[in-house]
Parts: structure tokens; C-alpha cells; sequence
């Protein structure tokens, strides 16, 4: 296809070239945009030149489509006019920084690439014919007009253009917004959209140090290894399994990571899909540069098998006693009843996260969450499927650091090492130490209240742990005697 074009028939168009791209439509949401850029760098040159030279982009074709192309201008000639609006204004407003800023009508500016000027405009332009188009019909012809010396030819198509496209193209993904999507109840599709603005960031999370730069490595190395996944002849994807108890940071963690590549997230819950055609249909439709979120996988669905179930019935006793768990029985149950309902089928799940779905879209990630990892059935999380397991686990003196800066802007006090002691001796998660160092009052509570909380809370926790485990020797001496073990 030809995506772009202008014409020759000057004796002045050998000097420069003029070259434009027309779009026939513009998405209502640019019609809603802040127009606010004044250019000073106003070039007329260009209406000298008004009959063009003909060039064909055809080269690009494969990369950019017409639309693309003119997406990624714009972000590009955006940028660039807000730095220079930010140059020449003081007072500019840093929050405008997140609108979409583009040339006015007929506006132009000057762009300077390894020292070759060029100038770009955008023309707007009345037709007899409507123009048809996806979004709208319209008298009005859009387009942006490229004008450089005739000596710079060859730079321009070669160096400047795919510059400009690949800078576009950055700028847009920068500046798009992030979604959050989830599958309804009646698990069909993704039918509800949110933007996703959770302000969780990597600097924040409590963890320890080292675990935390190993995660970030890796989702670094992932999000730039395009060219590796197509030398090993392997889908551009990549599993993470995150596991520990509620309130260790897992959701905090997944995030964090879509902030750091920004990425969307598809929040599946797999209770609600009704089959594994269901399934196929929803994983088709995600979009690259996405997390795919299934959280508590343990308990979304039946992919434990026979080995699971038997355990879980050892494990219910057990459970009974432990208030963690407890909290979430009521959760659980829910789910239970909701994913009879359900033919998923773990091997639905693993053929189509193996298979064609994972070829069909790059740079995608897939997490599941899981407070049992030792109720899933190995083949889920084996390498391959979910290449990094990441254990988020009780809070410890470091991770407490973390927070009382977050929380407290606090890096140092003597109540520290006291609480740090205290952490090593018993399990509490990141969830109840943030709770309760959170200021009630920003005004009343100080730093120093909300450590003593801590402290006291602590305390509290090692006393009961204490008093459990005395409980539970008696009990465990009691069913000795009982049983004849040992006599009283
Ligand atoms: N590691 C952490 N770093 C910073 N904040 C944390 C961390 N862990 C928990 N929190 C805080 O506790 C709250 C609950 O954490 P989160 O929902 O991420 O835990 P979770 O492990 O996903 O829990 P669940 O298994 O119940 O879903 C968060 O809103 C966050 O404020």
C-alpha cells in the first residue's frame, strides 16, 4: 500500500521537497484535546513550494501503517512542542505535561536532526467530497507537511524519518494510559475497563533488597529482549508465579511491575469463564505490552487433581486453627461454590498458554498468585510456564525500613532496632505492619505514636504466639497420654 504521497512540477521543488501525509480522520479524542502550543519558530517557506515532488514511503510500509505513522508524528511534534513551550514559559504547568498537545491548524515547527532543519506544519484543508473514514465523516482533510532541503534527501528517508517514527512511537506508549481490565460475571469478555492508576512502584515495595533488584532485572531484561526471544525461536512472553500468605505484597508487586513497563493488566478471574472456548476467546483478545493477572489461582479453579484434594484434607484441621488462614475460609468458599460452575480445565488452561495464543502476541507476561504454591500441580508453574517462582514472605527489619520511610519519612529512630528484634521472632505480613504505622491524624499523630503502635501491636502478636504454642504442646501431651504414648 502507499501510505505516502505529494507531487512534483516545480522549478523551485528542486531545492526543497514538501512532503505529506494526509490522514482523512482524526479520533474524536484529539477533537477533545488541550490545544495550547504556540510554535516561534514560524517557517513560510513552505508555501513557495506548494507544488510537490513525488515520493513513495513504501519502505515503511511494512513497519508503520498510515495511521501509525500519523499517531506517531503527532507524538512526536507534541513532545517536542511541549519542551518548547516549557523553554519559554516559567510558569508552565507541569501536570499538563499528561495531556495530548498537538500542532495547532496550519501551525508549524522546526526541528533540528544532527544538524539538518527541517519544518513540519499541519494543514487542514476543506473538500467538496466528504471524507469517509472509521471514526467520523468529514469535509476536512488532514495532514502533515514535511519540508527539508533537497540535499538532505536521502538523510532524511533514511535517518530522520524512521527517527521520527520509532521517537513517536515511544512518545506514545509513554504517555498512553494504562488500563485495567476484567471479565464480568458472565465471564464472555472484557467487559469492564478502568484506567489503572495504582500508585505502587518498585522503590516502595517492602522486600528485601536483593530479591527486589533481581525482580527488577529481570523485568527489564524481558522488556528488551525482543530480539533475543526471536533468536531462540521462543514467544516474547514470560510467567512469573508469585506466592506467600495475604498481605506479603503480591497484588502491590504485580502493580508495581505494569507502572515499571507499562504495561495494561487483564485481571482474569477464572471462576466467572464458563469453558475453555470461553477462555481462548478472552486470552485472544488481550493486547501486547499486558499483564495477565489470575490471582489465588489456587482457588479459581479444579487444577490441582487427585494430589491436591487429599492434602487439603489434611490440611483442613490444620487450617481451623490458623487465623490467617481463617480470614479467608469465607473467600474461599464463595469461589468453591462459584467455580463448579466451571469447565475450565487446567489442561484448557496450560494448551492454550503453551500454544497458538502465546505466537500470536509479543511482549506479554503472565502472573498467577497464590497464597498454597504447594497445592499447585507442577505442571502450572514448571520453567517454561512460569519461568520465575518469587516467594513474598513475612515482613523482616529491612522490609520494615522500607516502610517506615514510605510511611513515616523516617530512616532512622531508636524504637528501630527494638521492632527490627521483634520482627525476627515472629511472622507478621507487610499488610499489618503498614496498618499500623499509618498516621490516623496527619496533624495529631506523630512518627513517634505510630512506631509505639507498632511496638505494642508486636508485643501483643509474640505474647499470643507464645501462648499458641504452650496450647498446642498441652494438646499434643494431652493426645499422648490418651493414646498410651506416655503415662501420666
Ligand atoms: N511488600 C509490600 N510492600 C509494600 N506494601 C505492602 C507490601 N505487602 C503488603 N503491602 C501493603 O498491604 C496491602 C495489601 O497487600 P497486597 O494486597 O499486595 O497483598 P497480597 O499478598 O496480594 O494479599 P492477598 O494474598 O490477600 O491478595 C497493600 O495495599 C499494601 O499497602
Amino acid at each position: 500500500m502507499e501510505m505516502f504521497s505529494s507531487q512534483f512540477g516545480s522549478n523551485l521543488a528542486g531545492l526543497m521537497f514538501i512532503w505529506t501525509i494526509y490522514r482523512h480522520y482524526l479520533p474524536p479524542k484529539i477533537h477533545e484535546a488541550i490545544e495550547y502550543f504556540t510554535s516561534r519558530y514560524t517557517h513560510k517557506l513552505a508555501s513557495f513550494f506548494s507544488p510537490y515532488l513525488d515520493i513513495t514511503f513504501n519502505e515503511y510500509s511494512n513497519r508503520f501503517n498510515r495511521n501509525e505513522a500519523y499517531d506517531a508524528i503527532q507524538s512526536y511534534l507534541g513532545e517536542k512542542s511541549s519542551t518548547e513551550a516549557k523553554s519559554m514559559n516559567a510558569n508552565y504547568d507541569e501536570g499538563a505535561k499528561s495531556l495530548l498537545i498537538k500542532l495547532g491548524d496550519n501551525e508549524e515547527i522546526m526541528d533540528d536532526y544532527s544538524g539538518v532543519q527541517v519544518w513540519w506544519s499541519f494543514v487542514k484543508q476543506h473538500v467538496e467530497q466528504p471524507v469517509i473514514s472509521y471514526y467520523r465523516n468529514s469535509n476536512e482533510l488532514r495532514h502533515y507537511t514535511l519540508v527539508f532541503h533537497a540535499k538532505h534527501r536521502k538523510f532524511i528517508l533514511d535517518k530522520y524519518l524512521p527517527y521520527v517514527f520509532e521517537e513517536g512511537e515511544a512518545i506514545t506508549n509513554r504517555n498512553k494510559k494504562r488500563k485495567l481490565y476484567t471479565n464480568g460475571d458472565d465471564g464472555e469478555m472484557w467487559d469492564n475497563c478502568i484506567d489503572f492508576k495504582h500508585p505502587a512502584r518498585f522503590g516502595m515495595l517492602a522486600m528485601e533488597e536483593a530479591k527486589k533488584q533481581m525482580i527488577l532485572e529481570d523485568l527489564q531484561w524481558f522488556k528488551g529482549a525482543k530480539e533475543y526471544y526471536a533468536q531462540i525461536g521462543k514467544p516474547w512472553k514470560r510467567g512469573y508465579l508469585l506466592y506467600g500468605p495475604p498481605g506479603t505484597g503480591k497484588s502491590t508487586l504485580v502493580a508495581a511491575m505494569a507502572n515499571l513497563l507499562d504495561y495494561d493488566i487483564y485481571d482474569l478471574e477464572l471462576t466467572a469463564v464458563k469453558n475453555n472456548k470461553q477462555l481462548r476467546r478472552l486470552l485472544i483478545e488481550t493486547t501486547c505490552k499486558s499483564i495477565i493477572l489470575i490471582e489465588d489461582i489456587d482457588c479459581s479453579l479444579d487444577l490441582t487433581g487427585q494430589r491436591a484434594e487429599k492434602k487439603e484434607g489434611d490440611e483442613e484441621k490444620a487450617d481451623e486453627k490458623d487465623p490467617l488462614k481463617n480470614k479467608h475460609a469465607g473467600e474461599k468458599e464463595a469461589k468453591d461454590k462459584k467455580k463448579k460452575g466451571s469447565d475450565v480445565t487446567l489442561s484448557g488452561l496450560l494448551n492454550f498458554i503453551d500454544g497458538i495464543w502465546s505466537a500470536c502476541g509479543e511482549e506479554r507476561i503472565i502472573v498467577f498468585t497464590t497464597n498454597h504454591v504447594d497445592k499447585l500441580d507442577p505442571a502450572l508453574i514448571r520453567p517454561g510456564r512460569m519461568d520465575l517462582h518469587i516467594e513474598l514472605s513475612y515482613c523482616r527489619y529491612e522490609a520494615f525500613k522500607m516502610l517506615a520511610k514510605n510511611y513515616l519519612r523516617l530512616e532512622s529512630h531508636p524504637l528501630f532496632e527494638t521492632i527490627g528484634n521483634l520482627l525476627e521472632e515472629i511472622d507478621v505480613t507487610p499488610a499489618d505492619v503498614a496498618e499500623n504505622i499509618m498516621p490516623r491524624s496527619l496533624k495529631t499523630t506523630t512518627a513517634e505514636d505510630c512506631l509505639k503502635k507498632l511496638f505494642v501491636y508486636l508485643e501483643k502478636s509474640k505474647k499470643e504466639k507464645k501462648l499458641k504454642a504452650e496450647q498446642e504442646l498441652m494438646l499434643e501431651g494431652g493426645e499422648k497420654l490418651a493414646s498410651g504414648e506416655i503415662s501420666g
